[in-house]
Formats: structure tokens, sequence, C-alpha cells
């Protein structure tokens, strides 16, 4: 496509510069200076440290044939006659939409589901993707574990991609043959824009509870980001939302009726409902309830989060036509998610239960806790630590959670990030009453075999943060590191 065909695309009032470049073909598309291929067109973001557009003249060295950046970049450098240089005032919504006609507009080809929410984004995208594969419907995920679908995967970088990549990959699931593709939408995607021109068949909203108040001004700001995807320039079809969070109820009472279904484990008024439940240590059971029929179910997914969760995954896919009865035969075979309530298991023998799950908020810590204890005989060990250069307000709040939903804390580290990991701990440890006498080990290996070589036979131990995290990040270096691996390895040890 040419230059001057793509710039048509960009719906505010700029203004095209007469330079040969306008009738090139365009290559690609990058926001990063640094990665800049010849026949590429630059697009300059600002961010929260620097304004890429800055960064023009870098790009159009590296063989950029032009650059589009903010109007503050603009007057900052101004380009001279020889430079193709285009100005704009929204740039990610300029961004979004030269990314969308570039790659032929695959968000709104694709039947797409956008999940959102604190917790549970997930494992509601990944119920969302088995009820389509089990309805032979060909399918693209996207979030925090991977972008996938059959034949292809790639490791994510972030939850939700930025506009390029996500539009880049979005077309490349059209090529490989898929109708469908349900994608975790994060707060901080919706508040850049990254998903603009994607148009949503089904928004799901999970729930709302603190997390990212580093990026975010409050949770009213947190809760507008969120809101942004049932809003008109995203939504065109069904909101499935939570009815028994009060963020979810707020969210309801701001759309049209008719748009929304809402989901609720106990109450009746809901569209999607749970009657006869049966929390047993190895699932629930229970009568669901929907707007189109209602069916007996087995989940062998624990807790009552995991319970939301599928309720939000089977109100999306039933918008999108699947049978009901053709879900509930299905869930009982659902594999789980890596990294959620993951076992760790190295013989039959095995003493005591381990548990690796990405609970690294204090609702998911809450939740996590609460959840495991019926299946844990004697005691519930609590290995955790919380992530640097991220929202610290939470930190002394799971450590309150730690201390009073388990029998013993062990405080380690996370993801220290560029944070000296003991300020992170000593954050934490201000939560815990001082009635209360955690572990304290700073190096998470150690911790994790500490906890599992102390335990005692019937003891569970439940390592919360990381889940599918095959890494660590101290200081600017991430490292190979696996919960699962430690874990396994301190069984080995202790089964000898
Ligand atoms: C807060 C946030 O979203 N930050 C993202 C943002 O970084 P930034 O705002 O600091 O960017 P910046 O450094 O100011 O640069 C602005 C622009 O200038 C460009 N640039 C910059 C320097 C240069 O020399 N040349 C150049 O072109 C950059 O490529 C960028 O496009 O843009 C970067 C590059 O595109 C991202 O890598 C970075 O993600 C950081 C690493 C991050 O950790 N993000 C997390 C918080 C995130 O997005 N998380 C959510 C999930 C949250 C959840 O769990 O719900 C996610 O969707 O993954
Ligand atoms: N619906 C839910 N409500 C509360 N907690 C949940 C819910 N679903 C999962 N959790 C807990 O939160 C953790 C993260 O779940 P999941 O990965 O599905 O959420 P997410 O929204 O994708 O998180 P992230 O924003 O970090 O990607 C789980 O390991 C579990 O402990
Ligand atoms: N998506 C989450 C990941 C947190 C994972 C945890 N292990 C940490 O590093 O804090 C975030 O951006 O806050
Ligand atoms: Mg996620």
């Amino acid at each position: 496509m040419k230059l001057r065909e793509l710039l048509a695309a960009i719906d505010e009032n700029i203004q095209l510069p007469k330079h040969p470049a306008m009738d090139e073909e365009v290559k690609g598309l990058t926001t990063n200076s640094h990665a800049t291929a010849p026949g590429d067109l630059f697009i300059g973001m600002p961010g929260t440290r620097v304004d890429g557009g800055d960064f023009w003249q870098s790009a159009l060295k590296s063989g950029a044939i032009g650059a589009v950046i903010s109007s503050q970049a603009f007057e900052k450098h101004p380009p001279t006659a020889a430079d193709c240089v285009i100005s704009g005032t929204d740039m990610p919504k300029i961004c979004a939409q030269i990314a969308s006609t570039f790659y032929d507009y695959p968000g709104q080809k694709l039947k797409m589901v956008g999940v959102t929410g604190t917790n549970g984004k997930t494992t509601t995208s990944h119920l969302v993707e088995y009820f389509l594969h089990q309805s032979k419907l060909p399918t693209a995920l996207m979030g925090t574990l991977y972008t996938r679908w059959q034949g292809f995967s790639e490791t994510a970088i972030h939850t939700t991609p930025f506009a390029v990549d996500l539009q880049k990959q979005l077309a490349a699931a059209i090529n490989a043959g898929n109708e469908y593709s349900v994608m975790e939408v994060s707060s901080h995607a919706l508040a850049q824009g990254r998903v603009l021109g994607c148009q949503f068949d089904v928004s799901v909203f999970t729930n709302l509870t603190q997390d990212h108040l580093d990026y975010h001004k409050d949770m009213d700001d947190y809760f507008a980001a969120k809101a942004l995807l049932f809003s008109p320039d995203y939504l065109k079809g069904r909101a499935i939302i939570n009815s028994d969070d009060s963020y979810g109820k707020k969210l309801i009472e701001s759309l049209e009726k008719s748009q929304v279904w809402s989901y609720s484990v106990n109450d009746s008024t809901a569209d999607l409902w749970m009657s006869d439940l049966n929390y047993e240590s190895n699932g629930v059971s229970g009568k669901l309830h929907t707007p189109k029929g209602e069916v007996e179910f087995r989940s062998p997914l624990i807790g009552q989060y995991n319970l939301e969760n599928l309720l939000a995954a089977i109100g999306a896919v039933l918008h999108l036509g699947l049978d009901l009865q053709l879900i509930a035969n299905a869930i009982p075979q659902f594999p789980g998610v890596p990294g959620r309530m993951e076992r760790v298991q190295i013989n039959s023998q095995q003493d005591i239960s381990v548990i690796v799950d990405y609970a690294h908020t204090p609702d998911s810590l809450e939740n996590l806790l609460k959840a495991s204890r019926p299946f844990i005989r004697g005691k519930m060990i609590c290995v955790f630590g919380c992530g640097g250069d991220r929202d610290r307000t939470k930190r002394p709040q799971m450590g309150k959670i730690a201390a009073d939903f388990s029998d013993k804390a062990v405080v380690t580290s996370d993801n220290p990030r560029t944070e000296d990991p003991e300020k992170i701990l000593e954050d934490i440890l201000e939560g815990i009453p001082d009635s209360v006498n955690p572990t304290v080990i700073c190096d998470r290996a150690t911790a994790i075999k500490t906890a599992i070589l102390n335990a005692e036979s019937g003891d569970g131990v439940l390592i919360a943060g990381k889940g599918h995290e095959d890494y660590q990040i101290l200081g600017t270096e991430k490292i190979h590191f696996d919960d699962r691996e430690h874990a396994h390895d301190a069984l080995v040890v202790r089964m000898k």
C-alpha cells in the first residue's frame, strides 16, 4: 500500500507533505526507532518516559520512508522539506487507524471476544477458546501466556499487544484460517488505545479489585479504563458482566439493558446464574440457568471464582451461538490453565499437596487461600512475594491476607525488578500483625525448598504470584526461574 493511501485512513485533519515518499510503498510499520527497517513507516508514540516522535530523525536514518508523530514532537524537532514527516494529535487513534488499515481490518473481520477485569482474564479466555474449539470453530487466543491458534504458539510479551503487533497478529490469525479471536484486554491496553480498531462481538467484565495503582491514578480511573471496552468504539454486540461485583453492577447500569447479559453465582435475577450448587474438594457441580435454557454440569475447576470465570465464558460462547448441552458436556474435560491452581505431583506417595498459582493481587490471593482450604487436611503454607516497580500499596494488603487466611506465611521475592528486594519484603511485612510470625526468606528458590521440606504430612504448600512465569526479573536482568521446577526438585529431596 502506498503511503498516501495509508495516511488517508487517519480521520483527523492532518497536513500531508508534498514529498515523493508519499507515493512509495510502505513495507512495514514500527513504533520503535531502534527497530526500524528500510521501507517502514515510523509511528512515534508518546509514552510514560519519552515521546517516540522525538526519535523520527533516527528512524528516517534507518530507512523509514516517513514518520507520523505528535504535534509536540513536530514542534520540538521541526522537519525540513526533505523529510516526510506528518504530525497529528491523537496518536493512539492514529496508530490504530494506520495499523488496522495496513493489515486490512482484521479486527473487524474476525468474530472477537474481549475479556477485561482485574482477575480471571486468562482463565476465562482459555475457557472461551476451549468451548469454541470443542465446537470445531477455529480460534486465535491472545493473552498473558501466549498468542496461539492451531499449529502456532508464541510466548506473549504483554497481556495485550500494542496496536501494530496486535493488528499484525490478527491478520496472521485470519491467514491461518481462524474465524474467531478471544483476547485479554488489559487496562493498560485500553488506556493506551492498543485495541482501537477492533470491534468486539462480546466484551466480558470479570471483576475489579485493587491492582495497578502505580499506573492508574485511583480505582475510578482504573475502572474508567476497563469500562472503555464496553463503549461503542469497541463493543458491537453483547456485554457479559459479573453482577456480583460492585463495579460490574455500576457498568451494567451505564449500558442499555438489552445489550447486557449479567452473571452471578447465586442471584436468580441475573441472566446466567447457578442453583443446586455443590462445592466439592475436586470441583463444583450445579444447575446453570441461562437465556438459552438450563443445564446441569460438573466442573473440575476449584473455587467460586473459577465458577465465575466459567459463567463468563459460557455467556460469551452462548451469545456466539454455541449449543448449551455441548458446552455442559465439554466442561469436565477442560484441561485447566498453566500456572493457575497447577498441582506439582511427583508420584502417588507424595504426602503433601503443592500448588502453583498466579495470584498476585490481594483479591486473588484471598480467593486462592479460601478455595484451597477444603482440600488441605493439615496446615496451609503460603509462599508469596510482590513484584517490584509495580503497585506498592497492594503489598501490606497481601501480607495481611496471607497472615489471616493461611497457617504459615513464607514471605519471599517475586520479580523485584529494579527495587531492593529486602525493601519489598518490608512493605509486605508491614501488613502482617505482630501476633503472626512469618518466615522471611528473600531468595525464592530457598523459600520454596524450605516450605516443602518443613511441611508435615497432609499439609498444603501454595506457591503464589508467578504461576506460569519461567523467569525472575532481578534488576534489569531476566533469569530462568520456574516455581514448578523448584517445587518439583524440593519434593524429590523430601520424598527420598
Ligand atoms: C506502562 C506501559 O504500558 N509501558 C509500556 C510502554 O513503555 P513506556 O510508556 O515507558 O514507553 P517509552 O519508553 O516512554 O517510549 C514511548 C515510545 O517511544 C518509542 N521509543 C523510545 C525510545 C527510543 O529511543 N525510540 C523510540 O522509538 C518506544 O518504542 C515507545 O513506542 O511502551 C513500551 C514499548 O512499547 C512497553 O514495553 C511498556 O510496557 C512495560 C514494559 C510494561 O511493563 N507494561 C505493563 C505494565 C503492561 O502493559 N501490562 C499490561 C498487563 C497488566 C495486567 O496484568 O492487567 C499488558 O497488557 O501487558
Ligand atoms: N474471577 C476471578 N476472581 C478473582 N480471582 C481470580 C479469578 N480468576 C482467577 N483468579 C485468581 O487470579 C489469578 C490470576 O488469574 P488469571 O490469570 O486468570 O487472571 P488475569 O486477569 O489474566 O491476570 P493478569 O492481569 O495478571 O493477566 C489466578 O491464579 C487466581 O488465583
Ligand atoms: N500482569 C501483572 C503481572 C504480575 C506478575 C507478578 N509476578 C509480578 O511480577 O508482579 C502485572 O503487570 O502486574
Ligand atoms: Mg492474564
